[in-house]
C-alpha cells in the first residue's frame, strides 16, 4: 500500500503518527495543507473548501483541505479558540535546494494554553495553561470524606509568568474549582490518573479545556531536579516550593508540556512562585458571577463590572495586574495598607500621578514582546516597540525617586533603577533598527545605514546598480542605434536587454537571445551578467546579513529577560496604583481604614458600578456590623427597593478595601474577610441536570458548611423556588443556624420577602432588622433607597407590576384579590389565636389540675423545695410567652370552680 503513497504523505503521516491527537498544518509551497480526517474536520470549522486528491493509503481518493500560509495567523487562532490542538509541519530547507523531496517535520504544537501569538487573544488577559497533580489523602477526621491533595501551576507562556500552589481539598474539588474560576486558565493537563476520575474531568471541562498527559511527567521523582536545572538554581527553596511534593509535579509538567509543544528555547519563563491560598480573600467562581468583579452575567463581557469600573490602566501589564488583584484581594492589614499608602499618594499628587499615566501610554506589552524576543518569532517592529516602551523608563523611575515618599512607590523606583543595562539596550535597538521596519525579517530594509559598514557596501552595490544599469543603457543605445532598448528586470530571467522586432536587424553581434516575446527579442551580454550577479548575490547578502544583526541583538536582549520582565511587573504594579488613585479621583472615592476585628462601618456607601447607571442620582446608604447586636442584618422592603444593591454594595465596599481601592463611601473601616459568600439569584444550571431549586440548596449548603465568623455572607431570596410553607421554614432556620453558629455566628446580608422572619429580631440577639424606605403619593409609590432600622410588612409587588407596565385591568384585579386575601387572612388569624386560646387554656388546666390534685406528679418536690405553693409553682410552669399571669390564674379560679 505505501507503494502508492508519495514521499510528502509518508512525511505527513509519521507527523499524524507522532502526534495522534493534532491536527497536521502541512507546508506544501505557499500552502498549509491538511488531509484525510484532518482535512474534513478544518473545512468544516473554518469555513473552507474540501477537495480530494491522490490517493490515501487504502487507495482511495484522499479528502484535502488547505490554507495559504500567509492566512495562518487568521486560520489558526479560530481552530486553537475552539480547542484544537494544531501541529505545524514546515519545510525544513529550501525547495530549490533540496536533493529529492523537501525535508519536512513538526516544529510546533500549538494548543490553547500554549499559545504565544498575539493574533491568538482578544485582548491583554493572561492567557494560563494550568497542570493539576494529586491524589486521594485519606478521610477528613469530622465527616468522613475524602481529602484531595492537589499541586496546581499555572503559565503563561506569552509572558513567562509561572505560579504553582498546593493544598488539601475536599472531595467536591473546592477549591481546585475556585482557582480555577479565578485563574480562568485556558487549558488544564492532568495525568491518567487524575484524567480517569470523571467527577473532577467533568467539573473541569465545565470552565476550560482538559487533556491528559503522559504519566512519564507527572509525579516523576526527579520533577525537583529538572525544575532546577531549567531556573538554573541549587534548590527551590528561594521559590518556596522545594517541599510542596504536588506543587513541583504540576509545575514540571506544565513546563514539560510547554516545552513538548514549543519546541524552543523557554528561557523567558526564569521562576516560579509559589502562592497560598491563605493569603487571600476567597472569591469562589458563584460569588465571581453574583457581584460581577470581573464579568458581567449577561453577557460575560467586561461591561458594568468592577474591574471596568476601577480600569483606568495604561499598560497591558497594569490591565492583567488590576484583574489579578480584583480577583485576589489581601488578607493582611499591612499589605493592604502598603497599597494604600501608594494610591493616597498618587491621588493627592496629580501633577506625579498626570506624568506617570503620560509616560505609561507609551509603553507596549513588554511582556509579551520579551516572550516573543526569547521565543525567536519577534519582528524588527516588536523590537522598536520594545525600546519605545524602555524610553519611558528613565523619566518615570527619576521622577519617583525624587518624589516618592512610600515604600511600594519608593521600591518600584529602586527596583527600576536597579536595571542598569537598561538605557544600553533602548541605544542598541535605536542605533540599529530602522524606526518603521517591514513585517518581514527575512526581506531586509530593518538596518539603518551607518550601523555596519559591510552591510552598506552590499546595499552600495545594489542601489548603485540602479545608476549603473541606466548608463549601461544608455551606452548600448548609443552602440546600437537603437533608441528604444531598454533594460529591464525579471524575477525568472534576471536582468535583459529588450528590442523590438522592429529594429532586430541593428541589434550588435555580441548580444546573447535570451527570450523572444510577442513585439520583441531579448538578449544579455557577458558584461550584463557579470554585473547581475554581483547585483543579485549583493542584495542577497545584504538581506543575510541583516536577519545575522537582528539576531544578534534579539539573543543579546534575551540574555536580559528576566531583567526586562522585572521591569514589566514593576511597570504594570506602578500602572495599577495610579490607575486606583486615577479611580478614586474621577469617582470620589475614600481611603478605608482595614482592622482585625469584625466591624464593618460604612457611612454613605454606595455600589461603584449602579451609581454610575442611576439616571436620579444614587442614595448612599450607611452599614453597620459586628459581632454584637448587628452581627445578623435582615433586609425587609418592596420589590425593586433596592435590597440587592445594598447588600452587593457592602461587600464589594469590602473587596475594594482588602484590594487596596479607596472606596465609594464617605468613610469606611472594614474588618478582614476571609471569603464572601453569596447566594443570589436564579440561574439554572441546565447543563448539569439541576433545577433551580436544587442549585439553590447546593449554594446555600456550600455557604452553610464552609462559612467562617471572619467570612460575609450574602443571602437574597432563600427559598423562593419552592413552596412557600417549605421556603419560610428553610428560610427561618438558616437565619437561626447562622446567627447561632460557633460562638459568634456570620457575618451575614439577609434579603427576604417573608416579613415573618422579622420577629426573629426578639430572640436572636445579633440579628437586626432593616428595611428600605419607600413612600406611597396617591397611587404612586416612591422609592427613597434609603435603608432604615427596623421591618417593613408589605411588598408592595403590584405597585412594581404597575411600574412595569403590565396592563391596568390586571393590576386591578390584582389589587381585588390582595384585599380579598388580606381579609381571609385577617379572619383565618383570628380564628387561629382562638383555637390557640382553646388549646392553651386546655393545657393549662390539665397541668393545673395535675399540680393541685397530685402535687407530687410533674416537677412540682422541687419548686416545693423552693418553697413554691402548688399553684405558684402551677403559675410558673405556664409558658409566660404563651398566657399571662392573669390569664393563668383566671383559667385556674375557673378550673376550681369547675371541679367544685
Ligand atoms: N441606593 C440607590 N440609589 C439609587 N438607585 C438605586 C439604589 N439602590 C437601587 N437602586 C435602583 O433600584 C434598582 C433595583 O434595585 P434592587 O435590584 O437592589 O432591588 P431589590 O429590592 O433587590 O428588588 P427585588 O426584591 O425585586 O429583587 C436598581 O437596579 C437601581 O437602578
Amino acid at each position: 500500500m505505501t507503494e502508492m503513497m508519495t514521499p510528502a504523505m509518508r512525511q505527513y503521516y509519521e507527523a499524524k503518527q507522532a502526534y495522534p491527537d493534532t491536527l497536521i498544518f502541512f507546508r506544501m509551497g505557499d500552502f498549509y495543507e491538511s488531509f484525510g480526517e484532518d482535512a474534513k474536520t478544518i473545512a468544516k470549522e473554518l469555513e473552507i473548501t474540501l477537495t480530494a486528491r491522490g490517493k490515501d493509503r487504502k487507495g482511495e481518493r484522499m479528502p484535502l483541505a488547505g490554507i495559504p500560509h500567509h492566512a495562518i495567523d487568521t486560520y489558526l487562532p479560530r481552530l486553537i479558540n475552539k480547542g484544537y490542538k494544531v501541529a505545524i509541519c514546515e519545510q525544513l530547507e529550501n525547495p530549490k535546494q533540496a536533493k529529492g523531496v523537501v525535508k519536512r517535520g513538526v516544529v510546533r504544537v500549538v494548543t490553547p494554553g500554549t499559545a504565544i501569538d498575539s493574533s491568538m487573544f482578544s485582548d491583554a488577559s493572561n492567557n494560563y495553561l494550568m497542570a493539576v497533580a494529586g491524589r486521594e489523602v485519606g478521610k477528613s477526621g469530622k465527616s468522613g470524606e475524602k481529602e484531595m491533595e492537589f499541586g496546581i501551576s499555572f503559565l503563561d507562556i506569552s509572558t513567562g509568568e509561572f505560579l504553582t500552589t498546593q493544598f488539601t481539598d475536599s472531595e467536591n474539588f473546592d477549591k481546585l474549582l475556585s482557582e480555577l474560576a479565578r485563574m480562568h486558565p485556558a487549558e488544564c493537563i492532568l495525568p491518567p490518573s487524575l484524567y480517569g476520575n470523571s467527577e473532577l474531568t467533568g467539573r473541569l471541562r465545565e470552565q476550560t479545556i482538559v487533556q491528559e498527559f503522559t504519566p512519564e511527567v507527572f509525579g516523576i521523582e526527579d520533577a525537583g531536579e529538572k525544575l532546577k536545572t531549567h531556573f538554573g538554581v541549587a534548590t527551590l527553596e528561594g521559590m518556596g516550593c522545594e517541599k510542596l511534593e504536588f506543587a513541583v509535579y504540576s509545575a514540571w509538567a506544565a513546563l514539560e508540556y510547554a516545552k513538548t509543544t514549543q519546541m524552543r528555547d523557554l528561557s523567558h519563563i526564569n521562576t516560579l512562585r509559589t502562592y497560598s491560598n491563605t493569603e487571600f480573600m476567597v472569591l469562589d467562581s458563584i460569588t465571581l458571577r453574583n457581584l460581577e468583579i470581573v464579568k458581567n452575567v449577561r453577557d460575560e463581557g467586561d461591561e458594568n463590572s468592577l474591574y471596568r469600573t476601577l480600569n483606568c490602566t495604561k499598560t497591558p501589564m497594569g490591565n492583567r495586574t488590576l484583574k489579578k488583584w480584583l480577583l485576589k484581594p489581601l488578607l493582611s492589614v499591612e499589605k493592604i495598607n502598603l497599597r494604600l499608602n501608594a494610591v493616597e499618594e498618587l491621588a493627592e499628587d496629580s501633577l506625579l500621578r498626570y506624568d506617570i499615566r503620560d509616560w505609561l501610554s507609551d509603553v507596549r506589552d513588554i511582556e509579551r514582546l520579551v516572550g516573543r524576543i526569547v521565543y525567536g518569532n519577534a519582528s524588527a517592529r516588536d523590537l522598536v516597540a520594545l525600546k519605545k516602551s524602555l524610553d519611558v523608563v528613565p523619566p518615570l523611575r527619576d521622577s519617583l525617586l525624587e518624589k516618592a515618599r512610600f515604600e511600594m512607590l519608593k521600591e518600584i523606583a529602586e527596583g527600576l533603577a536597579s536595571f542598569s543595562e537598561l538605557e544600553e539596550l533602548a541605544e542598541m535597538i535605536e542605533i540599529a533598527i530602522v524606526d518603521e521596519p517591514p513585517i518581514s525579517v527575512r526581506e531586509g530594509g530593518m538596518i539603518k545605514p551607518g550601523y555596519s559598514a559591510e552591510l552598506d557596501e552590499f546595499r552600495d552595490i545594489s542601489s548603485n546598480s540602479k545608476q549603473w544599469i541606466a548608463a549601461f543603457q544608455q551606452k548600448e543605445r548609443e552602440r546600437s542605434g537603437i533608441k528604444s532598448l531598454k533594460v529591464g528586470y525579471n524575477k525568472v530571467f534576471g536582468y535583459y536587454i529588450e528590442v523590438t522586432h522592429a529594429n532586430s536587424s541593428q541589434v550588435p553581434e555580441d548580444y546573447i537571445r535570451k527570450q523572444t516575446m510577442a513585439n520583441a527579442e531579448r538578449f544579455f551580454t557577458p558584461e550584463l551578467k557579470e554585473k547581475e550577479s554581483l547585483i543579485l548575490t549583493a542584495n542577497e547578502k545584504a538581506v543575510a546579513l541583516e536577519y545575522e544583526i537582528f539576531a544578534e541583538i534579539t539573543r543579546t536582549l534575551s540574555a536580559r529577560s528576566r531583567e526586562l520582565q522585572e521591569t514589566a511587573e514593576r511597570i504594570g504594579t506602578l500602572d495599577v496604583l495610579a490607575s486606583l488613585a486615577e479611580a478614586a479621583e474621577n469617582n470620589n472615592y475614600t481611603r478605608p481604614q482595614l482592622t482585625e476585628d469584625c466591624k464593618i462601618l460604612i457611612r454613605d456607601g454606595r455600589h461603584p458600578v449602579v451609581e454610575s447607571t442611576v439616571s436620579g442620582g444614587f442614595v448612599p446608604n450607611d452599614t453597620e456590623m459586628d459581632c454584637k447586636e448587628n452581627q445578623f442584618l435582615l433586609v425587609t422592603g418592596p420589590n425593586m427597593a433596592g435590597k440587592s444593591t445594598y447588600m452587593r454594595q457592602t461587600a464589594l465596599v469590602a473587596i475594594m478595601a482588602q484590594v487596596g481601592s479607596f472606596v465609594p463611601a464617605s468613610y469606611a473601616s472594614v474588618g478582614i474577610i476571609d471569603q464572601v459568600f453569596t447566594r443570589i439569584g436564579a440561574f439554572d444550571d441546565l447543563a448539569s441536570g439541576q433545577s433551580t431549586f436544587m442549585v439553590e440548596m447546593v449554594e446555600l449548603a456550600n455557604i452553610l458548611n464552609n462559612a467562617s465568623p471572619k467570612s460575609l455572607v450574602l443571602l437574597d431570596e432563600i427559598g423562593r423556588g419552592t413552596s412557600t410553607y417549605d421556603g419560610y421554614s428553610i428560610a427561618k432556620a438558616v437565619v437561626e443556624f447562622l446567627h447561632n453558629r460557633g460562638k459568634v455566628g456570620v457575618r451575614a446580608l439577609f434579603a427576604t420577602h417573608y416579613h415573618q422572619l422579622t420577629a426573629l429580631e426578639e430572640k436572636l440577639k445579633r440579628l437586626k432588622n432593616y428595611h428600605i424606605a419607600v413612600k406611597e403619593d396617591g397611587h404612586e409609590l416612591v422609592f427613597l433607597r434609603k435603608i432604615v432600622s427596623g421591618a417593613t410588612d408589605r411588598s408592595y409587588g403590584i405597585h412594581v407590576a404597575r411600574l412595569a407596565g403590565v396592563p391596568e385591568k390586571v393590576i386591578g384585579r390584582a389589587n381585588e384579590i390582595l384585599k380579598e386575601l388580606e381579609r381571609e387572612n385577617v379572619l383565618e388569624e383570628a380564628e387561629e389565636s382562638e383555637n390557640g386560646k382553646k388549646r392553651k387554656s386546655k393545657a393549662t388546666a390539665r397541668y393545673t389540675q395535675m399540680l393541685l390534685f397530685d402535687p407530687g406528679s410533674g416537677s412540682g418536690s422541687s419548686e416545693k423545695a423552693k418553697g413554691l405553693s402548688p399553684v405558684e409553682a402551677a403559675l410558673k410552669k405556664v409558658n409566660p410567652d404563651e398566657m399571662t399571669p392573669i390569664e393563668a390564674l383566671n383559667k385556674l379560679h375557673e378550673l376550681k370552680r369547675l371541679l367544685g
